[in-house]
């Protein structure tokens, strides 16, 4: 048996997690494990439950029942304020601030050195904004705004809801590698997406739809269980082919080898 000590112990444990959101079911006794160091894709249609499910891994969610345990403590814990990072859809910035003062407000804030300000500001390529207001940058510049700041402390797990929206395909390809670079250096890497053409890049793939996982795999194993070539075929494939033709409680599941899907 894994323990927490272990570093091959799955960053993320997730099990039968029963959430509402304003008394309707979002989530329906969904359990999943996110291994360590790789990007994990959180793929499937707006309004599937993936928000609810980053919300609930970083601790801002009231669930109803389940267990949700990060780094070996329980989801939302003091001791995962610093190691547990989430950037939201909407970004979180001040708006009267240029972006660097945004940074070192931030680094301040977490105590991370004055150092993590220039490397999160090069690491998300906003050199050329630093002095600007955030109030005066787009949708896509105030969003790596927010990246930044979630990259301050080098946090063990990064929560990203689509961080890539808005983002030009230079941009969308320099933020993947920077994703990479991060995983390889050690970090869990938990990305949404509506996207499916994203999915390629992830070491793994969590499809979800209506608050279920459809799939929990590698991007090559869900193509070759559905028998497809891209993502958006495979995940219909699985819708089409119903409940009972999946693997137990209705999803595709393999899991990596040392990181066992919870029971
Ligand atoms: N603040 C809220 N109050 C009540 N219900 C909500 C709230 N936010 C989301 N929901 C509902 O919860 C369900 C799941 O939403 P969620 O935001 O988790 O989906 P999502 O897959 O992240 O969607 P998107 O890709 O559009 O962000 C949806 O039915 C949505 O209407």
């Amino acid at each position: 048996m894994v323990t927490h000590a272990d570093a091959a112990a799955p960053a993320v444990v997730v099990h039968d997690l029963h959430v509402r959101r304003m008394r309707t079911p979002v989530l329906h006794g969904l359990s999943v494990a996110v291994p360590r160091g790789r990007i994990v894709g959180l793929l499937g249609p707006s309004g599937s439950g993936k928000t609810t499910l980053m919300r609930s891994i970083v601790g801002v969610q009231v669930v109803d029942s389940g267990t949700i345990e990060v780094l070996g403590h329980p989801a939302g814990s003091r001791e995962l304020r610093t190691r547990v990072a989430y950037v939201t859809q909407q970004a979180s910035v001040y708006d009267d601030l240029t972006v660097r003062q945004n940074i070192r407000y931030f680094a301040r804030i977490l105590g991370a050195p004055a150092s993590d300000v220039d490397e999160a500001i090069e690491r998300t390529e906003l050199g050329p904004y630093e002095q600007r207001l955030a109030g005066s940058l787009s949708g896509g510049q105030r969003g790596r705004v927010s990246l930044a700041a979630a990259l301050l402390g080098r946090p063990e797990v990064l929560v990203l809801d689509e961080p890539t929206v808005g983002l030009d395909p230079v941009l969308r390809v320099q933020l993947w590698q920077l994703f990479h670079e991060l995983a390889a250096a050690g970090a869990t890497l938990l990305v949404s997406s509506h996207v499916m053409d994203e999915a390629k890049r992830c070491d793994r793939l969590l499809l979800m739809r209506d608050g279920e996982l459809l799939a929990d795999d590698t991007v090559d194993g869900v193509l070759a269980f559905t028998g497809t070539d891209d993502v958006e075929a495979a995940f219909l494939e699985l819708i089409a082919r119903g409940e009972p033709d999946l693997q137990p409680h209705g999803r595709h599941v393999l899991p990596e080898s040392g990181t066992e899907a919870a029971p």
